[in-house]
């Protein structure tokens, strides 16, 4: 009984169930359901909706989990529910004891957890991982991912990996160290734990003792003296895995502090792609997207896997305005194009070196002015991203990937800045600006072989949900203005649309349940915008708080049709 690894790995291909974070390790996020498609969307109508209640609601961007006639779904402020998936009435609630000092940078915010065997695993704001009884709630283990009071929280959904679960840390503005850890998912004991700032010995756990398990070649040439040891390069978002190449594919985010002048050299592996394997941690290749991030570029986006002409790849859609395809055997690069309309921090990435080709807009080194504040510099996209956390699909029929995008610049300028636990750790100010009148969100279909966008559905808000797609033809996301909206995977074109009562800014599933398809969301507006967005945050301050989970499902004499 409970949730084997084989059922993990098959989690894509089984549709009576969604048992992982992305609807399969590679996180696709692709059905193969059809029942659903873009002649009868139409008739979708909700099922039921469940309130996650109390005065705690801010931005819910929970991936939901199904399995065995459960729903299991997290909420902000470290919550977790399991539902019963007929009814929508609750099962139990479980709700961390959060201390006063949590340091999450951007929003009260958890994207769900991961079920192993009986347990369904979750981390927490105080940078904990909390494994709960499928059936009860009650707390099995828990075990400490860092120190909340030098700035460690944890927002991601864990990964599991064979009888792992993997897990990175946040903490990335507060100068913490980045690094991706696996422990037994049953026990929480750690097996590895592998830092992504370059000068960090990794470690490996042999009964229960720690050893050395160094990384080989360069010990620290990226980085001056010191800094690698709060270098940032948080691996806040999560991983991926694929069985074909037997990696793990994590992003890790930005350097730290925010002002490069501090930090000369190309900060490895900050704002890269790292492919690490799952038996040693050991890094197998690297790719750096930002090399000497000067704009919180960041890096985590997803490498997405998937196959195309013979090759085996994986995508990135980079907060840094590129969307990237590597051979995901070795870390090469295949192509890179921009898929917002405007990137001024870079002309291109060169396709020999792999690395972009700068226009010169890094802010300037407050020294060479009052030594209080460099010269300032417009740049797009903002820190905010080109696209930020939320995940794209791929739809392997239509050879497409669907990419929640948006289009906003930022004035960005550096102040002077020394490190100090438990303090914020950017020596950079800045104020994100919209880039035009009718919107900033945009849906867009992108061939990653070509690079092409081949279309796009427009958004006022930001787009801050992710995007699931279905052998339907269909593409489904949520907007700020709480819509749940499913479109023509083929065309873009709107299909339908349903009111949520808050922003969705949550991601998407769909599975099979008793003869019909069903396809569920969060709704709960939040997430880093309202907080960090600057003039867009005033531009979007009209919309409401909320904190649910909506669950459609198409009439039954229709599910067949
Ligand atoms: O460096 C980090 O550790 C870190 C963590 C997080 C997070 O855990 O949510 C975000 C970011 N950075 C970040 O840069 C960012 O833009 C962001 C947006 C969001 C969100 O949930 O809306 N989280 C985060």
């Amino acid at each position: 009984a409970g949730v084997s690894w084989d059922d993990i790995n098959n989690d894509q291909q089984s549709t009576d169930n969604v048992l992982h974070n992305g609807m399969g390790t590679k996180t696709q996020r692709y059905s193969p359901l059809t029942d659903l498609n873009t002649e009868n969307v139409k008739h979708l109508y909700p099922a039921w909706s469940f309130s996650f209640g109390g005065e705690k609601q801010r931005g819910q961007e929970s991936q939901p989990l199904i399995y065995d006639g459960k729903m299991f779904v997290t909420g902000s402020y470290s919550r977790a529910w399991a539902i019963d998936v007929k009814t929508g009435e609750e099962l139990w609630q479980y709700e961390q004891r959060l201390p006063e000092g949590i340091m999450p940078c951007c929003d009260v915010v958890n994207r769900g957890g991961a079920l192993y065997d009986n347990l369904f695993i979750f981390g927490t704001l105080d940078a904990k991982l909390v494994a709960l009884d499928q059936e009860s709630g009650d707390v099995v283990w828990s075990e400490k991912i860092g120190d909340y009071k030098e700035g460690y929280s944890y927002t991601a959904a864990p990964l599991i990996v064979n009888n792992m679960v993997v897990t990175g840390v946040s903490g990335g503005e507060f100068g913490v160290l980045g690094r991706v850890e696996a422990r037994d998912a049953k026990t929480g004991e750690m097996i590895w734990s592998r830092p992504t700032v370059e000068g960090n010995m990794g470690h490996i756990w042999k009964d229960g003792k720690k050893s050395e398990n160094g990384i080989s070649g360069t010990r620290n040439a990226t980085w001056p003296g010191d800094m690698y040891k709060q270098g940032g390069a948080a691996t806040w978002l999560g991983g991926t895995y694929d069985p074909d190449t037997n990696l793990i594919y994590f992003g890790a985010g930005n350097p730290a502090p925010w002002n490069a002048h501090t930090r000369p050299g190309d900060n490895l592996f900050s704002s890269s792609i790292i492919a690490i394997k799952p038996e040693t941690g050991k890094i197998s290749w690297h790719y750096q997207k930002t090399p000497h991030d000067a704009w919180d570029y960041d890096g985590v986006n997803m490498c997405v896997p998937f196959d195309a002409e013979g090759g085996k790849y994986c995508a990135s859609a980079d907060r840094n305005g590129f969307f990237y395809v590597l051979d995901r055997t070795n870390g090469k690069l295949k192509q890179a194009k921009p898929f917002v309309s405007k990137v001024n921090w870079a002309e291109k990435i060169d396709m020999k070196t792999g690395k972009p080709v700068e226009t010169g807009k890094r802010p300037g080194d407050p020294s060479e002015t009052d030594g209080k504040k460099g010269d300032s510099v417009f740049v797009t996209p903002s820190f905010l991203g080109a696209k930020n956390w939320m995940p794209m699909s791929y739809n392997p029929n239509t050879g497409l990937f669907y990419v929640p995008s948006n289009e906003w610049g930022m004035d960005i300028w550096n102040e002077p800045i020394t490190y100090k636990a438990g303090a914020a750790y950017l020596g950079a100010g800045f104020n994100i600006q919209p880039l035009y009148e009718d919107y900033i969100g945009a849906v867009r279909a992108v061939d990653p072989m070509t690079g092409e966008i081949k279309w796009e559905a427009k958004n006022n808000a930001p787009l801050w949900s992710g995007t699931m797609t279905t052998a339907g033809n269909l593409v489904f996301y949520g907007t700020p203005e709480g819509f749940l909206k499913a479109v023509d995977a083929r065309t873009g074109e709107e299909l339908w649309k349903f009111q949520t009562g808050s922003g969705v800014v949550g991601q998407p599933i769909t599975w099979k349940q008793d003869g019909s398809q069903y396809v569920a969301v969060t709704s709960g507006w939040g997430g880093a915008v309202p907080l960090w967005g600057g003039e867009v945050a005033k531009r979007v301050k009209f919309l409401n708080q909320g904190g649910s989970v909506w669950v459609f499902k198409i009439p039954d004499a229709l599910a067949n049709m």
